[in-house]
């Protein structure tokens, strides 16, 4: 049978750790994937069949021969069964689409009936059960929340008014590393650290609560969004066989309230302070347009009861959504772009002339260069192209039963976007596999998946609506880090660009390196 290899599988760990407690719920699983049997064969009678998929084994499915690096799985699995296949594990059924041509049948001409998530019992634990914009189900409080998203948090305008927070903490980073020139650097920890503090700035500024003050908030909030990203990706034992749920065999639901109890009880610290400094104040005095955090945004649109409104689980849902989706995405793609561009000397020297002949090497990076820093786009690009940070995109759910080429897709399976596997395809890419930023400066690719070549902030309706921030961010951020400094890898150091497969693609092995003065004038480092 064609990928039945159990090596180093995440099965054989599960079972030798919970022998006991699976053996007694083995009958609740039969129950469970009997019916589903039942239900499943009937697609057979009449309609398009299921797509084609390995054989697998009773009850557990193809379980316990998924292997730690799914996306390479998959491609292997495309290669045997075509470029749309399905498996089960247990009971549930999964979709795996590896081309464009099929992917933009869901997200094109399907758009709508794959507007559903079908999220884990992971991603329900950290969303406040899918009140959230990320794992929620398409319904009104989605549509409603993602207005909100788009039209209040991330308006062009509000965009515009905070790019001060944004040049504060660019400006603060570059001073640190500064502060640390010759010594070893965490990449990561410096772009999320980044990140976070300009997310934080722009969502609630005018805090003056304590535990967002506090000097280890910053860190803190790291490792939260790093632990619920980590569960996220986590095979859990409890979505594969339901009834088995109530015993969370890997401690993942258990682990997940730890992390978002954590958050929840800033969030909760942040908010009460804030109402409680608005009833101080006269409602002239809460400040002008412009200057409104996004906290304030949201608690005004709490108080209305028309138009659109938020209630106070949505709001921490949202301010949940915007922490860990807007840090732990765009510090990993400015890790592999460091990687990728470090180890390529030619693209490193490319992308430092074109920085000194734009800023200029008596200047330092500002929000208005990045327009014109076109081969440093493209080096970007090519990241997200070779690393898409999200590599299956998240799941979608068809809401009814539907046909994807030739192929019934049944209501309520999961469906994932092979995105890692688009993305290097030689049918669409040459020499895929080779790092070259060359190629977007030939062809024109947007973030917004109109080619679905290339769509690593995914495509359609339920597509990132973080992108108009992510790309600043991430431009402003490499941009400075690589006109201000020059670096090294740390002695004894090779490089290394080996993936570790989750939610989000890391970089296996974290990026540590060395920085030196770049620019002749010490006064633009202070
Ligand atoms: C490198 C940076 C980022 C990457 C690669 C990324 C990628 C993605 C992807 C692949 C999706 C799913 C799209 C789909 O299903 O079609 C998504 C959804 C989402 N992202 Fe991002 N994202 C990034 C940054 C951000 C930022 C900065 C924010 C917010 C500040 C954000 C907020 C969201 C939200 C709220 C959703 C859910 C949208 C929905 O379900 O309607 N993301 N992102």
């Amino acid at each position: 049978m064609a990928q039945l290899n159990n090596q180093g599988s995440w099965w054989s760990e599960v079972m030798s750790s919970n022998r006991n407690e699976l053996t007694l719920a083995i009958s609740a699983i039969i129950f469970t994937v009997l019916w589903y049997r039942w239900k499943f064969s009937s697609y057979s009678n009449g309609g398009p069949p299921l797509p084609p998929g390995p054989r697998s084994l009773p009850i557990v499915g193809y379980l316990p021969f998924l292997s730690r690096d799914l996306h390479k799985q998959f491609v292997n699995m495309a290669n045997t069964y075509g470029p749309i296949f399905q498996f089960h594990l247990g009971s549930k059924l999964h979709v795996v689409i590896n081309t464009p041509e099929l992917a933009k049948v869901v997200v094109r001409e399907k758009d709508e009936i794959f507007a559903n998530r079908n999220p884990t019992i992971a991603a329900l634990g950290s969303s406040y059960g899918g009140r959230d914009i990320v794992w929620s189900d398409s319904n009104s409080d989605w549509r409603n929340l993602r207005k909100i998203f788009v039209q209040e948090v991330l308006s062009n305008k509000n965009l515009e008014a905070s790019s001060c927070f944004r040049r504060d903490e660019v400006r603060k980073t570059i001073k640190n590393v500064y502060n640390k020139i010759g010594t070893s650097i965490n990449i990561s920890e410096i772009a999320f650290s980044t990140e976070a503090n300009v997310l934080t700035s722009m969502v609630w500024g005018n805090t003056s609560a304590e535990k967002a003050k506090s000097s280890n908030f910053g860190a803190e909030l790291q490792m939260v969004s790093a632990n619920i990203v980590v569960l996220m990706g986590q095979l859990n034992v409890s979505d594969v066989f339901p009834s088995l749920a109530w015993l969370d065999l890997q401690g993942v639901e258990r682990n997940m309230k730890r992390q978002l109890n954590h958050l929840d009880q800033i969030f909760t610290s942040i908010i009460d302070d804030r109402i409680e400094s608005n009833s101080k104040k006269s409602k002239h005095a809460v400040g002008n347009e412009g200057k409104k955090d996004v906290l304030q945004v949201l608690l005004e649109l709490m108080d209305q009861k028309d138009v659109i409104s938020i209630n106070r689980t949505q709001v921490k849902a949202l301010l949940q959504d915007i922490m860990v989706a807007g840090t732990e995405t765009s510090t990993t793609l400015i890790e592999w772009a460091m990687a990728e561009i470090m180890q390529n000397s030619d693209i490193l020297k490319r992308v430092q002339e074109e920085l000194e002949e734009i800023v200029g090497l008596d200047n330092i990076v500002e929000e208005s260069h990045l327009p014109k820093l076109q081969y440093l786009e493209a080096t970007i690009k090519e990241t997200f192209r070779l690393h898409p940070v999200v590599p299956f995109i998240l799941p979608r759910s068809p809401s009814q039963d539907c046909i994807v080429g030739g192929y019934t897709i049944p209501k309520g399976c999961t469906l994932f976007l092979n995105a890692w596997a688009i993305h290097r395809d030689p049918r669409y890419w040459e020499n895929p596999l080779e790092f070259n930023p060359d190629r977007f400066l030939r062809n024109k690719y947007d973030y917004i998946g109109s080619n679905l070549n290339f769509f690593p902030f995914g495509s359609g309706r339920r597509s990132c609506p973080g992108v108009p921030l992510a790309e600043k961010m991430q431009m402003y951020i490499l941009a400075s880090l690589l006109h201000s400094f020059d670096w090294s890898l740390q002695e004894g150091e090779v490089y290394d660009l080996s993936e570790k497969f989750g939610i989000t693609l890391r970089k296996r092995e974290p990026l540590i390196v060395v920085p030196s003065q770049r620019l002749p004038n010490q006064s633009l480092y202070m």
